[in-house]
């Protein structure tokens, strides 16, 4: 292990990049609350702002998967589109079976200038998750339960207050709904068999509703469906310590781009036409378990400072209080004040600890976990 490896996996350092993200991820919460008037006054230059505020927040990430972990993100798209991204507003289908596959995706959102504005199809439950949660509530993030008698009005109304949004947006959907484990695979093909629907190797049966409203609300907004297939080289299991941890992993990114005009208007047409896609994106999985390649040639955007810029300006700002902070609680003397500086501490790294678990796959919900009563035509 080298010098700079060694120095990675330091806890103490884990701990500083922790605690830029939390006070500063608070900071920006507060400020974005602070635009709350401004969005009856002008609501686009609202919109802006937070684009900005949030680029703040989800940048960090984005520079702890580059910059500090060095992981390698490689494009494999069509030439003749790479030039329409980030230039136009886009649904992306993404499949779901890693637990930093959302990271990768914000790290393409960065290298085509779209991070702040990024957009998902995300669980209610994620709202109420500190920093994250409260930046997407200012960014107009679409939540929903997965209940979709609840969902269909709800969802619908959030994606068309997005017609009018003043910057080019990508909106995340994982249309299989959860993340992949085994048994959720093995429930979601045995729904799968009773619809008389091929069976998938390396995807959960996608739900399709969302998918519908999605392109009927995002019609006139978005240009294109962007279908995109993520894995990661020599069979890692990437996570978000991990990445904290320093550790590089190789990340592989398959996107064709799919004009918004072919895809079916009608519900049963356009369901129909995402479990073909489903089929087409198991098959590239196929080939990239076979060849470890996806098959289209390679347009990888380099990264780009900025993540790392903003970074190093929270960095400054925040560690020096904090060391002046640190300075005079150890010659105060008083006990008392230590032992609640380090009662913070500990409940802070507690909470941080917890925002990661949200990320962790054997913590997650227990959607598609329930085996369904089957009618087989
Ligand atoms: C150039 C570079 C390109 C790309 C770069 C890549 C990405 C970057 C882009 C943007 C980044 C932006 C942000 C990223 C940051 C963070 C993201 C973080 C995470 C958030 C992710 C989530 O929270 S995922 C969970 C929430 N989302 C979803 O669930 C979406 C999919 N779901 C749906 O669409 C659902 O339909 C629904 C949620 C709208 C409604 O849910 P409900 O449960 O009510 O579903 P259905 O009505 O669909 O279910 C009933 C039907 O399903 C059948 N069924 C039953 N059991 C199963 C089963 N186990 N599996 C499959 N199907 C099942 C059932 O038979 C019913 O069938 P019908 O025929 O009646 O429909
Ligand atoms: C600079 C780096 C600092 C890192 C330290 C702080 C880390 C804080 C991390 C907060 C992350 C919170 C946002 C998480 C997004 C999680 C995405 C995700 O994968 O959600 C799962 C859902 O799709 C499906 O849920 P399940 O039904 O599988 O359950």
């Amino acid at each position: 292990m080298g010098l700079l490896q060694l120095l990675k996996s330091q806890f103490l350092c884990q701990l500083i990049i922790c605690y830029v993200f939390l006070a500063s991820g608070l900071i920006v919460n507060l400020l974005q609350l602070c635009t709350s008037p401004l969005w009856l006054i002008n609501k686009q230059l609202a919109r802006r702002l937070n684009v900005r505020l949030a680029y703040c927040i989800s940048s960090q990430m984005v520079a702890a998967l580059e910059w500090w972990s060095g992981t390698e993100c490689t494009l494999y798209t069509d030439p003749k589109s790479y030039s329409l991204y980030g230039n136009e507003n886009a649904i992306v289908v993404l499949n779901h079976m890693f637990e930093i596959d959302f990271l990768c995706g914000w790290t393409f959102c960065e290298r085509f200038g779209v991070l702040g504005s990024s957009k998902v199809l995300a669980k209610k439950e994620l709202a109420y998750v500190p920093i994250i949660g409260w930046m997407w509530y200012f960014l107009e993030i679409v939540f929903c339960k997965r209940k979709w008698e609840e969902d269909r009005t709800t969802v619908a109304q959030s994606l068309q207050r997005l017609q009018d949004y003043p910057e080019n947006f990508w909106f995340l959907l994982y249309c299989e709904g959860t993340r992949f484990t085994p048994k959720k695979h093995q429930i979601s093909m045995q729904v799968a068999e009773s619809k008389g629907l091929p069976k998938l190797k390396y995807h959960l049966l996608p739900r399709t509703k969302g998918f519908w409203v999605t392109v009927q609300n995002l019609r006139g907004t978005a240009a294109a469906v962007y279908d995109s297939t993520l894995n990661f080289r020599n069979n890692e299991v990437p996570t978000l310590l991990g990445i904290l941890n320093g550790k590089k992993y190789h990340a592989d990114l398959y996107v064709r781009r799919i004009p918004l005009e072919l895809i079916p208007e009608d519900e049963a047409e356009c369901a129909a036409w995402l479990h073909k896609l489903y089929q087409e994106k198991d098959s590239f999985q196929e080939h990239y378990t076979e060849t470890g390649c996806f098959p289209g040639p390679i347009v990888s955007p380099a990264r780009r400072p900025w993540s790392l810029i903003n970074w190093l300006f929270w960095s400054c700002l925040l560690l020096y209080p904090l060391a002046l902070l640190l300075i005079q609680l150890i010659s105060s003397g008083s006990v008392l004040t230590i032992v609640v500086s380090a009662a913070i501490c500990y409940a802070a790294s507690a909470g941080v600890r917890w925002m990661i678990g949200q990320t962790e796959i054997n913590r997650g919900s227990n959607y598609g976990n329930k085996e369904v009563p089957l009618n087989k035509n």
